[in-house]
């Protein structure tokens, strides 16, 4: 991480919006449709001035194994990085822009990746999916992300501007606990974790909810899930949709249904200490029973 040490008093609230909605097979009817989310909800914002958009997994392609080629695009000359800077930089907000097929030409790669933007339209972050969706639940669902995708090597912390710093995973990184602890704990101290995801209608009432509110009370911090919007009738990977805020002590701020809708979520940042005042386990880690690995080298954080 660089240029990332933060400086008193820290905006307290941040205003976010989750856009759920559902991608087909046509990218530039995406794109515009990214355009009209966006621009509606800085316009219909009932929780006051919007600060953060954040977009769901593959947003501008089907969630398919076999069409990430296709999609895939140079990040940061292409359509997609361009569109959502101009639409960070318009309307002066943060997009944690979900996710997208990444093509790395030199290697010849792709990536699943998510990028962020400051209200300048600069990218601040970007996260390449850790742990590759590969699974095989007989009867459930099979999914094998490794067979065209290649997986980042890093975790991703950031500083979100005058907010303090968050961190960010995609979707099956939310099963690996680390990427959030390493995010919560010195020397990033993150008030939040951000997971753009496609949980499908198997894994979502399995374990969507769960896996928000673990991470949100392992670490004390806020869990923000954004999902595509479920594809009714379609023959397709069918998303789990319930875009979720999970506050610290784990409750839930916000949830959204499985249609397309715009979840608007205050993340108060008051609750941070309160909770961990309270219940303070983030303070009563045992490094002399096991390891204190973050924040002690061994831990590849990226860095813009
Ligand atoms: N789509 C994913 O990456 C993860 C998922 O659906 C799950 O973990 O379940």
């Amino acid at each position: 991480m660089s240029n990332s040490v933060l400086k008193s008093p820290l905006k307290q609230s941040l205003n976010i919006a989750l856009i759920q909605l559902k991608a087909g097979a046509d990218k530039a009817a995406n794109l515009l449709k990214v355009t009209k989310f966006i621009d509606s909800a800085v316009k219909t914002s009932s929780i006051g001035k919007l600060h953060l958009v954040v977009l769901p997994e593959c947003f501008n392609s089907p969630y398919a194994v076999d069409q990430f080629r296709n999609y895939a695009e140079l990040i940061p000359s292409g359509e997609t990085t361009k569109l959502l800077s101009s639409l960070a930089k318009k309307h002066g907000i943060f997009i944690v822009g979900g996710s997208i097929p990444e093509l790395d030409q030199e290697n010849d790669k792709i990536f699943n990746t998510s990028l962020t933007f400051s209200p300048e339209g600069e990218i601040i972050a970007k996260h390449r999916k850790v742990h590759l969706f590969d699974i095989d639940i007989p009867g459930g669902i099979t999914f094998k992300e490794l067979v065209t995708l290649s997986a980042g090597d890093k975790a991703t912390v950031f500083k979100l501007g005058e907010f303090g710093n968050v961190g960010l995973g995609i979707c099956y990184d939310i099963r690996f606990p680390e990427l959030a602890m390493i995010a919560s704990r010195n020397p990033y101290n993150s008030f939040a974790m951000f997971y753009p995801g496609a949980f499908n209608t198997t894994t979502g009432p399995l374990h969507w909810h769960l896996l928000a509110k673990a991470r949100a009370v392992d670490n004390e911090m806020f869990s923000v899930l954004c999902s595509p919007a479920r594809d009714v009738g379609g023959n397709g990977y069918q998303a789990y949709g319930h875009s979720l805020v999970v506050d610290p002590y784990g409750a839930i701020v916000a949830e959204a249904g499985e249609g397309e809708e715009i979840l608007f979520a205050t993340l108060d940042k008051d609750l941070l200490p309160k909770v961990r005042e309270g219940i303070p386990v983030h303070y009563q880690r045992k490094f002399d029973v096991y390891d204190d690995f973050v924040g002690k080298g061994g831990v590849k954080v990226s860095d813009l």
